[in-house]
């Protein structure tokens, strides 16, 4: 027979954090089919930044020159680096684990592969078969891997293994032109590997305002070996290396390749068809404001069902489906109209809300302001030449539309532009209403809201 639960939860990333103590009377199921505490912890967000780093102090050190101070870069411990990221992480997967396994008496953690056998029953992958009144599905997404001729067969990395590299290689490939490649583009370069990049696409960080895309584009050509609109034919072993044919009619040789070419949603393994929960053309499962799938007691939220794949994003919606499991007569809504994400590289690149060309297609009446950051105080003192950030604003109301910046701190300095639009505070009042630190970076930002013409009246 099998164990009966009030609630399942399906991978223990993002949803791990909706059982607390309010969860205390309730039997609870959760399964994890690999690393507990799924990949913002394990190979996402957190080493990645731990990595990113080091790496903003190693081209530092490379350009100090620029600024009339003696440093140079010489050369990293990566297998120091490495060790010291993972053994703070690690410890902090196997402790959370170690908690739910042993110290929580309403939760059994099943390790495997869950899967539905129908709309209240799962096969936890373990041998057993549970039933549960609730299932939140949380599994999260996967790096896709393109196809393509004798890659399987040449130790290819993705972000799940690349960051436990044994050496830092000297020459690596990374295929795809998005976050990933650019985040590990900028950790690799920094530490001395040479990169080349290949894309498919004809810019870098194409998602973002096109002036942004190019500029990093300009950025990165600068930085590393970059090929647009281009991709890799053909991979085979090649002198304990990896020789790859690219569409151009190019090979490139080197000692590591880095597939990140997107993240496909984890719902092709659960068996879905046998529950009636609907999946979009992506495979994202299709929920309603309050991550209810179409089927009575099943929720999703994170990577599987959204399509921003953003930690803070399955954050708000792991808080909302913890409220409505337990509040099911007062139903909280997740907030998706002002998202904001950030490309950890360098520069960084920030945005959040309506591109320019977004703005155009859709007819929305709009005004742009720009600023350099090269024009304000502390960007002389920091000899900047190429970060900038760009407002798309309502020319009647004030209200701010979008806003994207490239450069230093860019993630920081977005955070004000993010409090207004969440809060509909137009551009004209947070630029004025309130002191800005002079000299401080964040008088770019000042600037640019003071860059839009006032509305009218
Ligand atoms: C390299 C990298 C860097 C990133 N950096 C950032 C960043 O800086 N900022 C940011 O906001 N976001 C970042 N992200 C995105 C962020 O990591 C994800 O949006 C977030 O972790 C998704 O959380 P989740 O709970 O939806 O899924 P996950 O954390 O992936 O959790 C899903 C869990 O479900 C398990 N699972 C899957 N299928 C099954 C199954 N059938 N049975 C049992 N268990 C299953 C998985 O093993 C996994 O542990 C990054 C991602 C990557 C890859
Ligand atoms: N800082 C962050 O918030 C952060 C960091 C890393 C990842 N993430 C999340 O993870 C998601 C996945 O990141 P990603 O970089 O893998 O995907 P992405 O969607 O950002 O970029 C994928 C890139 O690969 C290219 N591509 C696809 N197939 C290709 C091929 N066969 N050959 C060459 N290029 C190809 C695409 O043109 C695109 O440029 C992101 O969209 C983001 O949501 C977030």
């Amino acid at each position: 027979m099998s164990t009966h639960y009030d609630l399942a939860i399906i991978g223990t990333g993002s949803g791990n954090s909706i059982v607390d103590e309010r969860f205390a009377d309730r039997r609870v199921a959760l399964l994890e089919k690999g690393t507990f505490g799924g990949t913002c912890l394990n190979v996402g967000c957190i080493p990645t930044k731990m990595f990113v780093y080091p790496a903003d102090i190693a081209l530092s050190a490379a350009q100090g020159g620029s600024l009339g101070v003696e440093t140079r870069f010489d050369g990293v411990r990566w297998p120091e680096v490495r060790d010291r990221i993972f053994g703070r992480i690690d410890p902090i997967s196997i402790g959370g684990r170690r908690w739910r396994a042993d110290s929580n008496e309403n939760v059994t953690l099943y390790e495997g592969h869950a899967r539905f056998v129908d709309v209240r029953t799962l096969d936890t992958g373990t041998g057993e078969t549970i039933t549960a009144d609730q299932v939140v599905i949380a599994a999260g997404a996967r790096p896709v891997v393109p196809e393509i001729e004798g890659l399987a067969g040449v130790g290819f990395h993705t972000s799940d293994t690349v960051m436990r590299l044994e050496r830092l290689p000297a020459r690596m490939l990374i295929i795809g032109g998005g976050f990933v490649a650019a985040e590990f583009a900028h950790v690799f370069g920094s530490f001395g590997t040479q990169v080349t990049i290949v894309n498919r696409s004809n810019g870098l960080l194409r998602a973002e305002d096109d002036d942004l895309s190019a500029a990093f584009t300009e950025v990165a050509r600068a930085r590393w070996d970059v090929r647009l609109e281009t991709v890799v034919t053909k991979a085979e072993a090649y002198d304990g290396g990896v020789r790859a044919q690219l569409s151009d009619g190019s090979t490139v040789e080197v000692d590591a390749v880095l597939v990140a070419a997107g993240r496909q949603p984890n719902s092709d393994g659960l068996d879905l068809d046998r529950t009636g929960v609907e999946v979009d053309e992506d495979g994202v499962v299709v929920v309603d404001r309050h991550q209810r799938t179409g089927v009575e007691g099943i929720w999703a939220l994170g990577d599987i069902a959204n399509h921003f794949q953003l930690k803070h994003v399955s954050n708000l919606e792991a808080r909302v489906v913890q409220h409505n499991l337990l509040h099911p007569d007062d139903l909280w809504e997740s907030r998706h109209d002002v998202v904001p994400s950030a490309v950890f590289s360098n520069p960084q690149v920030a945005s959040v809300g309506l591109t320019e060309r977004q703005a155009g297609e859709r007819g929305v009446r709009h005004v742009v302001a720009q600023q350099r950051y090269g024009d304000t105080a502390y960007g002389w003192a920091m000899e900047d030449t190429t970060g900038f950030a760009k407002l798309i604003a309502d020319p009647d109301t004030g209200l701010i539309l979008g806003a994207h910046i490239l450069g230093a701190q860019a993630s920081n300095l977005l955070q004000p532009l993010v409090q207004a639009m969440s809060f509909g505070q137009t551009a004209h009042d947070v630029a004025r209403g309130q002191y800005w630190i002079h000299p401080a970076l964040m008088e770019v930002v000042e600037n640019l809201l003071l860059a839009l013409p006032a509305p009218p009246g």
